[in-house]
This record gives C-alpha cells, sequence and structure tokens, in this order.
C-alpha cells in the first residue's frame, strides 16, 4: 500500500439526534477517554445539530478540547430575509471547522440539487469552513451499473466553478445511499472503487497537486467492528459516521483506528 499524505478524519454525523446537554455529556466522555495519541495521529470531529454549536464551542474552549466540530448544513447566502437558514458567518464565528453540504438525506428531503449543493460549498469556502461534500449513489442506481458516473456527475456538480485552492480544501465524503443506517456497509472494495474513481475526477478537473491533498471519506454504516478494512484502502481517507458517532465509546473505538 502507499504511504498516505493524507490526515485520517473521522467525523460523526449526529443528524437530528442529541440536544444540546447531550451533546455536552457526549463530547466530554468522548474527548476525556481518547488518547493524545489518537488526536496526533487523527482529526476527529462531531457535527451535531445547529443548536448544540454554542454549548460544544463552550465545551471545547473552556476545556481546550482537541475535537473538532461542525454544521450539517448551511445557506448558500451571507445574510438576509432568510427564514430559518443558518449563515456559513454564524457557524465561523461559533468556531465551526466543517459544513457538511449535499447530505444524501437533504437532497432526498430538501430537494437540494448539485447548483444548490456547490452554492453551499462555495458559501463554506467563503467562511474558511471546510466542507464535507456527500455524493453517493442509490440502490437502483447501483444495481443498473451507473454508480460511477452518477455519482461523479454529483462531484462535478458540487465542485463546479471552485479554484484550486478551495477544491484542495474540500472534503469528499462518499456515502451510497443503500448503505446508510440500513446495517449494509459497502464492501472494501466497493469504498476503494469510488475513492480512486472520485480521486482521479478531482485530478481530472484540478490538479494531481489538488487530487493527491484532497481527503475522501466513507460513510454508510461504519462501526468499530468494520472501519478496518475500508481504511485500509489507499483512497480512502477516512470516515463519516452516523449512527454509531452516537455512542461516546463505539465512536472513540472508531476515531482510535490507526493506519499503520
Ligand atoms: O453521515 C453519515 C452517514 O449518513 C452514515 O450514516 P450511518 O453510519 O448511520 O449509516
Amino acid at each position: 500500500m502507499a504511504t498516505q499524505p493524507r490526515r485520517p478524519l473521522l467525523a460523526g454525523n449526529w443528524k437530528m439526534n442529541l440536544n444540546h446537554l447531550e451533546a455536552i455529556a457526549l463530547v466530554q466522555k468522548l474527548a476525556f477517554s481518547l488518547e493524545a495519541e489518537t488526536f496526533e495521529k487523527n482529526d476527529i470531529a462531531v457535527l451535531p445539530p445547529f443548536t448544540d454549536l454554542r454549548s460544544v464551542q463552550t465545551l471545547v474552549d473552556g476545556d481546550k478540547l482537541a475535537v473538532a466540530y461542525g454544521s450539517q448544513d448551511l445557506s448558500p447566502h451571507d445574510s438576509g430575509a432568510y427564514t430559518g437558514d443558518i449563515s456559513g458567518a454564524f457557524l465561523a464565528k461559533l468556531g465551526c471547522t466543517y459544513a457538511v453540504v449535499g447530505h444524501s438525506e437533504r437532497r432526498q428531503h430538501h430537494a437540494e440539487s448539485d447548483e444548490l449543493v456547490n452554492a453551499k460549498v462555495k458559501a463554506a469556502l467563503r467562511y474558511e469552513l471546510t466542507p464535507i461534500l456527500c455524493i453517493g449513489e442509490g440502490l437502483e442506481t447501483r444495481q443498473a451499473g451507473e454508480h460511477v458516473s452518477y455519482t461523479l456527475s454529483q462531484l462535478d456538480g458540487g465542485m463546479a466553478g471552485l479554484s484550486k485552492d478551495d477544491a484542495a480544501n474540500v472534503v469528499v465524503a462518499y456515502e451510497p445511499v443503500w448503505a446508510i443506517g440500513t446495517g449494509e456497509v459497502a464492501t472494501p472494495d466497493d469504498a476503494q472503487e469510488m475513492a480512486a474513481e472520485i480521486r482521479s475526477r478531482v485530478g481530472d478537473s484540478f490538479s494531481a497537486d489538488v487530487a493527491g491533498k484532497t481527503r475522501i471519506l466513507y460513510g454508510g454504516s461504519v462501526k468499530a467492528a468494520n472501519i478496518r478494512p475500508i481504511m485500509d484502502q489507499p483512497d480512502v481517507d477516512g470516515a463519516l459516521v452516523g449512527g454509531a458517532s452516537l455512542d461516546a465509546d463505539e465512536f472513540a473505538a472508531i476515531c482510535r483506528f490507526d493506519r499503520g
């Protein structure tokens, strides 16, 4: 296996789970159960609901924790008459490092198009938030053998119009929809196939240098028991974890992953 130049990222997407008090308890337990060496080798992040972010910020700042945090979405706009939306400016002020963009649940339940996702990627970058751009095919698309073209089309749409510098700051999360919350985990070969395709397309669209820097995560039913063979794939640089990130001990075990 080739030497990995990219720093692994293990990110826990809590989705619409855990209130701000539960958030404090989980982040405390996570941070204090992980060893310093885990934070030295891997980037660890939690992605709570918006309403938890101020509490997480206060905890992380107050106790000088090495856990990063971010949002699950953001507005494509900076400010104004957009009732219910949250600006990247607000998230940056709260100390967020990351913003998830284009999660399949937003694409499904909020009809988010590639154009909107692209605008959100750009909004995150305007505020120096690292977008975690989610892409991935549904079951029918995979069964039709069109998963590569479908997923790369989402990648092209999400990263359209970025400069090379901005593109290098995007984290791409490949999340096959059929593996999300289903217990159906993609095989390590599936994850590697798509991660390699994504890296290759980033190289074609931007440059080999950008492709070499781009972190590509796998997401979909990741648990401590199945992360190793997925993370052993040369183009997989981490995981976007849903359900298993709601349990501090389980997520800590995932975070301890060592690429070796
Ligand atoms: O963002 C996380 C993914 O949707 C994966 O969720 P899951 O680990 O519960 O399958």
